[in-house]
Order: C-alpha cells, then structure tokens, then sequence
C-alpha cells in the first residue's frame, strides 16, 4: 500500500521522515518551496525517498495521514474531500473542531463516505519521532481488520503503533489532553506548585474520561496512551506548545501567534458541549475562559476551589 501524508507542518513532515525509511512517501503542503530542511522541523535532513509537492492530485496514495490542524481540517476536506474519498484516511489532529463540535474522524466520514476512517495518536513531539526515538502510538479504526492492516503498515522499528477499536475514545482522549495540558501550564506559570499541577493532571483526567465516555468512548482507552499517556507528556515538557501556551498565561505574558496550539479552540468547543452532554467540566471551562481572556488568571483559582466540596 503507498503512503502520503497530507499537511507538511511538523507532525506531517516527521512522520513522513520515519515512514519513508520503509518506502517512498509523498509530502503534501501548501508551500514546499524548501528544499532539504522543513523550517517547521528544523535540523531534520528529508531522506530521498520523501518527495514533497504542492499538487495535491499528486498525493493521493491508498492510505493518506491527515497531519493539518484540526481547525483547518473541516475547511480542507469541504474543498477537496472528493479527491480523496475511497481511500485509508487517518487523521492525526489532536482537537474538536469549534464550528461542528465534532472530532476530525467524523468530519473525515461526513466528507469522504466511501473511506476506512483511522486516528493516529498517542504521546509523541514531532522532533523525536524524526529522529527516530522510540515512540508508541495508538493507531484506531473501527474496523478490525483494517486496525491491523494500518498497524503493519505504519509501525517501524522505533515508531510502535498499538491498535484499537475504539475511535471516539482516541481522538478525545487526543484533543482533550491539550486543554488539560494548558491548564498545567498556567498552574506552572502562576507559581502554584508541581503539587497543584498534579491535582490539575487528575482531576482533568478525570473531566477527560467524563467527556469521552458521554461521547461513547470506552474508559480504558483513556487510561492508555491516547488519553492518559498524552495528558502526562503534554503537561509535563516545555516541548508542548499547549503546555508553553498555559506557561504563558499563568506568567501573563504574550504567547506568538502562529504557533498551533490545539487547546485553546478546543477548550471552546468543550465548553460548549459540556451542558449539550450535561457533563461537569471545570478545569476545561476555566481554559477555554482564559484563552479567551474572558477570566483573569488572578481569579482562576479562586473559581477552582471556591465550588463546593466534592467526593472523589
Ligand atoms: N508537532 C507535534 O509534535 C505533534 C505531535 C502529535 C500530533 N500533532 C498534531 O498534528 C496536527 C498538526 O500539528 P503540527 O505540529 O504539524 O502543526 P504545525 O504548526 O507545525 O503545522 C501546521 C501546518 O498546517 C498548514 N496549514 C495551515 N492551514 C492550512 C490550510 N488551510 N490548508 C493547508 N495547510 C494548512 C501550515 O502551512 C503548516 O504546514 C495538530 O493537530 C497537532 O496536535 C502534532
Ligand atoms: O506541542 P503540542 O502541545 O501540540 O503537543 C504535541 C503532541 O500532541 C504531544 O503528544
């Protein structure tokens, strides 16, 4: 089965690197004009056998990685989900997209109806994997057989992908991790301690598991590396631009535009779907405040502890 991967930002152009080690891979994205070396994944040399191009008829392998951001995705697909219909389409954005509330694979299936819809997701900065450190990954479609034959294809020797079933409970498990992460991150930055980000990581891993399973997620696929292993890296290395992003508001300082920071469009989405499912969210909700600069971080912890006492 030939391979491409859509979207040449530094998730797409890494996962080109390692996979075109097993066999040519073609690279789209808008603007390719560089030659050797992708800016957005400084330092890493593209072997021969990733070809980069800007015409996406010339990108249309049988199974196609969907790297874009995930509020780019549904735009991308209204445009071009004709072309690429019929295929394996796997989505590897990690957010809820804020016009439909939906995750990308159903934005995947709505535009392409006659694909094998897969998420590739799972721990993991896009500068490890293309230097070839071990990484492991969930690979999840619901259909079985085709998990496994994605799982064959995709995996090499240091990039160890696991398959799963359970689609929802990957790609929200994925999403929801970074505004947990952002949460972290202001915790961090406000000088509140490692102990109040651990607090932080569990009780969001607690709102991420309530959303999900509302959803129709199974509980265990959030304790594995799609959902808990995620939320740990995520909000514990300053490689996360989600984690920089919540450093940032804890400090009060100006975050650069034009880093993507999947949270805090998803944290928006969140908030609004939490009454829709009747889910308690507040961690998310107070993110999805912030990042809006609808709440002050000098009030955030106060709306944190001041709700009532609570069992676990
Ligand atoms: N970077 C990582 O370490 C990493 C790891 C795992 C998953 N992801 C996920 O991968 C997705 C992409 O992230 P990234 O790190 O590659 O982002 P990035 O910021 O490095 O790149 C984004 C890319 O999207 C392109 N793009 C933006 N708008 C577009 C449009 N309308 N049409 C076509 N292309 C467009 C940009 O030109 C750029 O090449 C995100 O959902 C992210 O959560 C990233
Ligand atoms: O840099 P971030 O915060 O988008 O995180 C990248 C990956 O999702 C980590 O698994």
């Amino acid at each position: 089965m030939s391979v491409s991967v859509i979207g040449a930002g530094a998730f797409g152009t890494a996962l080109a690197v390692v996979l075109a080690a097993k066999g040519p891979v073609t690279l789209w994205g808008r603007d390719v004009a560089w030659r050797g070396e992708n800016p957005r994944l400084p330092g890493v040399v593209l072997p021969n056998t990733l070809r980069p191009t800007d015409r996406l008829d010339d990108a249309l392998a049988e199974t196609v990685l969907l790297a874009l951001p995930a509020q780019v995705l549904g735009g991308f697909l209204a445009q071009h989900g004709a072309m690429l219909d019929g295929r394996n389409l796997i989505s590897c954005a990690k957010g809820i997209d804020l016009q439909t509330l939906q995750g990308p694979s159903a934005l995947i299936r709505g535009a392409c109806p006659d694909a094998t819809v897969a998420v590739l997701t799972g721990p993991s900065f896009a500068a490890d994997i293309a230097r070839g450190l071990p990484t492991a990954l969930t690979l999840a479609c619901e259909d079985a057989d085709a998990a496994e034959a994605l799982q064959a294809q995709l995996s090499t020797g240091a990039l160890r992908l696991y398959r799963s079933t359970d689609v929802t409970g990957a790609e929200f498990g994925g999403a929801l991790k970074n505004v947990i992460a952002i949460a972290a991150g202001a915790a961090i930055g406000a000088g509140y301690g490692d102990s109040a980000r651990a607090s932080v990581i569990t009780r969001g891993f607690a709102e991420m598991t309530r959303l999900a399973t509302a959803l129709g997620a199974r509980p265990e696929t959030l304790t594995g590396l799609s959902g808990l292993g995620d939320l740990v890296l995520t909000s514990t290395s300053e490689q996360s631009r989600n984690f920089r992003f919540g450093l940032a508001l804890g400090h009060g300082r100006d975050f650069g535009a034009g880093t993507t920071v999947e949270g805090a469009a998803t944290a928006r989405a969140v908030a609004a779907l939490a009454p829709q499912l009747g889910v308690d969210l507040p961690i998310s909700q107070l993110v999805a405040g912030l990042a809006q600069g609808h709440i002050a971080m000098e009030h955030a912890l106060d709306i944190l502890l001041n709700r009532p006492l609570k069992e676990e």
